[in-house]
């Protein structure tokens, strides 16, 4: 078997084990500060295994940006002594709800930052039930810009407030570990508020468990990106959800069009080469005779056989109600949303049975979705119905009917 490289010169060795987390919050509460800061105090900490990402660093990805694709989720990796972290920075506006699923569906746990001067705001909110929703299992509260704010009373008071939001949304508010941080004056390196930050990641260490990974299922990676490397062919970058991939193995490119055989010549993460591309890695897998045209986001790479394309699908749902970002108006049987799967949009129907009209807050306990196309689906996938740039409602698969 003629196997290849990406682009990696040396070789990635998994001494820790690796978890999946993100910052996610209302906009300006202070996220890409907080994920900067985290990188500098392990970069000052640890220099042999972590790298400085300063702000401009993560809220543009240079490279990404060069090669043209849009990046609205930035990926930094760190070790505390314990783990590799790999870590989204989930934009906050609302506009980008939509990477924020994309984001969350991939962490195994979140840090929600909220600033103390400010409180729970409504994305705050809006993040919390999609956290819920999409199933991100533990949040950790970094309640930042604890530094702006001289009464301990009024951090006590917004402490409160979160935990209560959070046991509101089915969190165990009282469990969840509130730590008062100072992103900004962290970064400038004083060492009281550098402590917080080492106390907040030790907070993340202990509370976010390591997920059990499911390495005994079949291997699948949704598609969230294609590139073309010259000299190599197409490489396809995803999270892999469950599974392993050896170098060399047949996979199967899944949904939207026909499925498509064909060979993973190549592995890599974070880039470096790997010999087994394992669940929860951030993967670059290069297919062998795979044209740029033939694959897109929304795909998945699976081992043959495993899973197979759907267009229709009965669903639990739930619409989210205006303070939560969702519609004002109620929606009724002809409405035609995006439903997003994986790592994208696909636009459908649904056929409401003998309901009506659904209003916001509501629960549907069976809905039939008929997609525009078929999307790679199994009973328990999570999904977003979104209309325009809002995310209008969260479901679940419940059966399958083609
Ligand atoms: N006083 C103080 N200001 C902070 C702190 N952290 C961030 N800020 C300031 O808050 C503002 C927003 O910070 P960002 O890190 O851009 O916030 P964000 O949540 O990433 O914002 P979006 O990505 O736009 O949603 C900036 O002006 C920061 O300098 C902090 O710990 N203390
Ligand atoms: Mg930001």
């Amino acid at each position: 078997m003629r196997t290849e490289k990406i682009m990696a010169k040396s070789q990635f060795v998994r001494t820790k084990p690796h978890v999946n987390i993100g910052t996610m919050g209302h906009v300006d509460h202070g996220k890409t500060t907080l994920t900067a800061a985290i990188t500098k105090v392990l970069a000052d900490r640890d220099p042999a295994s972590n790298r400085y990402v300063a702000f401009e660093g993560i809220d543009k990805a240079p490279e990404e940006a060069a090669r043209g694709i849009t990046i609205t989720i930035a990926h930094v990796e760190y070790e505390t002594p314990n783990r590799h972290y790999a870590h989204v920075d989930m934009p906050g506006h609302a506009d980008y709800v939509k990477n924020m699923i994309t984001g969350a569906a991939q962490v195994d746990g979140a840090i929600l930052v909220v600033s103390a001067q400010d409180g729970s705001m409504p994305q705050t909110r809006e993040h919390v039930l999609l956290a819920q929703r999409v199933g991100v299992p533990h949040l950790v509260v970094a309640l930042n810009k604890s530094d702006a704010v001289d009464d301990p009373e009024l951090l006590d008071l917004v402490e409160l407030e979160v935990r209560e939001l959070l046991s509101e949304y089915g969190f165990p508010g009282d469990e969840v570990p509130v730590v008062r941080v100072s992103a900004l004056k962290a970064l400038e390196g004083d060492p009281r508020w550098v402590k917080s930050i080492v106390d907040l990641l030790d907070a993340v260490d202990e509370y976010v468990p390591i997920p059990p990974r499911e390495l005994g299922e079949p291997f699948l990676m949704p598609i969230e990106n294609v590139l073309t490397i010259s000299g190599r062919g197409t490489v396809v970058t995803g999270k892999v959800e469950r599974g392993t991939l050896r170098v060399g193995e047949p996979v199967e490119v899944v949904g939207l069009g026909p499925t498509i055989a064909t060979v993973a010549t190549g592995l890599e993460t974070f880039g470096k080469s790997l010999e087994t591309a394992e669940a929860g890695d951030n993967a670059a897998i290069l297919l062998r005779g795979i044209k740029r045209e033939q694959v897109e986001r929304g795909q998945v790479v699976a081992i043959p056989g495993s899973v197979t394309p759907h267009q229709k699908f009965e669903a639990r749902m739930y619409a989210l109600t205006k303070e939560e970002g969702g519609r004002h108006t109620p929606f009724e049987a002809n409405y035609r949303p995006q439903f997003y799967f994986h790592t994208t949009d696909v636009s459908g129907g649904m056929d409401l049975g003998d309901v009506d009209l659904v209003m916001p807050g509501d629960t549907l306990d069976k809905v039939t979705v008929t997609l525009g196309k078929p999307v790679a689906l199994e009973v328990g996938v999570g999904f977003a119905v979104r209309e325009g740039n809002r995310t209008v409602a969260a479901g679940t698969v419940t059966a399958l009917l083609d």
